[in-house]
């Protein structure tokens, strides 16, 4: 059986559940493994705690010699993980490339984060001086989704490792190769045994790493659901620190613009970008009700349907790859049928023109007359439209939602977004720009359903460190006053 684990500096096979990792258009088994029992999560465990005293002990520039080596680690083995993220989640290649250089990038912003958001300042304070330092939390474990493999786990990994922390990983279950070679760069890149442990499996490993009394926190990225369990599972624990990024119903409003085509090239890049499954991806497209709704929905619609969808390597590079696994196309369609049952009128129907393959088309529904519209994410090429007569209206509706993550405003009307500004409530709020493609170099988060406040990227620096403030003076002296009741005769 093959070494699926990464623990203490040793490859070891699971002990757990068998799984394997399969190529969502072609259904060729790419990876095989077993998972971590609990009782190999809890060696895992005990490995990040013996190494994180030595590895928050190495001064900031040896942790950051080490990530540098990894960043070039990652672009020696460019061409590998971007096939490897290609084939593992169906996206095309192009888009497989621009995660990996997310990857790369992600090392200087996280420097330039820690430094600047946690970094060690100083200044005079009475007879004293008052100094600010961080500290690492110790062991915290990093779940990972599947939709960018590689590029979200890196972006809890490698700022709470700069930190100084050690770490446990737990991938999505869905793709387990992309984990494995991130991992053989790290170790490319010298990170000391014990530091990153890589924890393959579905959720029981999952269940067992949250619940493990060792860890001091746990980074995730994922689903609602599963983040408000872990939510539930951490309550009454503030000795640990939780992050959490969860997902969206995302709405972006579109106002009456002087440019249509501008617009529709924007809501494909919101909506259809990596097949849907980006959790910044809009749900809810809001069209104002009349005849230039009419015309940008049928703009809209004539464009998505020759949108190329193919495989990951197909040439010439399609703009949409498959959604990941042959049942998540399956819930896609299936809730779309829900829809079109409650009410919803196909503008665009999404297919799966294969059936066993997991490509589905863009679709596109009007959900207006739906009653009671279920406030759910549904991760793929799904766009929801809802006609709003007037813009207050489009406002209240964008934000009735659970969630909060990203929200957007197509509008030529500086005073609309400066309304739409301050009334919506989301952690990305955009202004005549694609909902997707958050920076890095800016926080990324979302309020509600969507996170905890404990936004990533830029900010992840803030939750992989612990503020520590120090009034120091060299030696012992007495005040000039003392206070009254106190008599040193
Ligand atoms: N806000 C953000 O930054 C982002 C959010 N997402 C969200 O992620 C979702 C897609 O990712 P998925 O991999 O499907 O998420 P998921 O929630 O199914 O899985 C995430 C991780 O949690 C583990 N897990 C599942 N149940 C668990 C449990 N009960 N206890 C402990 N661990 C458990 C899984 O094995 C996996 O490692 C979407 O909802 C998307 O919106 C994705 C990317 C970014
Ligand atoms: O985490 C970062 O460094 C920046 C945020 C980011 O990359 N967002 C992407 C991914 C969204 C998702 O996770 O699905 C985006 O906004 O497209």
């Amino acid at each position: 059986m093959m070494n699926s684990l990464y623990i203490a500096g040793e490859w070891l096979a699971g002990q757990g559940e068998a799984f394997e990792s399969l190529n969502p258009v072609t259904q060729h088994v790419l990876w095989s493994g077993q998972g971590a029992t609990a009782a190999q999560v809890e060696s895992a465990v005990q490995a990040a705690r013996q190494a994180f005293p030595a590895w928050a002990q190495r001064t900031l520039q040896e942790r950051i010699s080490v990530l540098e080596a990894f960043a070039a680690s990652l672009k020696s083995h460019a061409d590998e993980l971007a096939h490897c993220i290609g084939e593992e989640t169906g996206k095309p290649l192009w888009e497989a490339a621009t995660e990996v250089t997310s990857m790369v990038n992600k090392i200087a912003i996280s420097v330039q984060s820690y430094r600047e958001r946690t970094g060690e300042k100083s200044g005079p304070l009475g007879d004293a001086t008052a100094v600010l330092r961080h500290k690492p939390h110790g062991v915290v474990a990093v779940f990972g989704p599947y939709n960018f493999p590689g590029h979200l786990p890196n972006g809890h990994i490698v700022p709470a490792l700069l930190a100084g922390n050690s770490v446990l990983f737990k991938p999505s279950e869905l793709t387990p190769k992309v984990a494995e070679l991130t991992v053989r760069c790290w170790i490319e890149a010298g990170l000391p045994a014990g530091v990153l442990n890589l924890l393959q499996g579905a959720r029981e490993t999952g269940i067992a790493l949250a619940a493990n009394p060792g860890i001091d926190g746990l980074f995730f990225t994922g689903s609602s659901r599963t983040g408000n369990h872990l939510h539930a599972q951490f309550s009454g624990r503030p000795d640990k620190i939780l992050a959490l990024e969860m997902g969206g119903n995302n709405p972006l409003v579109v106002d009456q613009v002087a440019d249509l085509d501008a617009a529709v090239y924007t809501i494909i890049q919101s909506a259809f970008i990596s097949a849907g499954q980006r959790c910044t991806c809009a749900r809810r497209l809001l069209v104002p009700q009349g005849a230039w709704g009419d015309t940008l929905l049928a703009r809209l619609v004539a464009v998505s349907a020759t949108i190329d969808v193919g495989a990951f390597d197909q040439q010439p590079a399609p703009f949409m790859g498959s959604v990941v696994s042959l049942a998540a196309a399956k819930a896609l369609m299936d809730a779309q049928e829900h829809l079109l049952a409650n009410g919803a009128v196909s503008l665009l129907e999404m297919t799966q023109p294969q059936a066993n393959a997991a490509l589905l088309t863009p679709g596109i529904l009007d959900v207006s007359a739906v009653a009671d519209r279920p406030d759910e994410e549904l991760f793929g090429p799904l766009l929801q439209v809802i006609r709003y007569t007037d813009f207050e209206s489009a406002i209240r509706e964008a934000n009735n939602t659970q969630y909060g993550l990203a929200a957007g405003l197509l509008s030529d009307s500086e005073a609309r977004y400066q309304q739409f500004w301050l009334q919506s409530r989301a952690g990305i709020v955009n202004w005549n720009k694609q909902l997707t493609g958050a920076a890095s170099s800016a926080p990324f988060g979302g309020v509600g359903a969507s996170g905890n406040h404990r936004a990533s990227a830029y900010y992840a620096a803030d939750y992989c460190a612990y503020p520590v403030a120090s009034l120091e003076t060299p030696s012992l002296v007495m005040p000039a006053t003392l206070t009254p009741g106190v008599k040193m005769a």
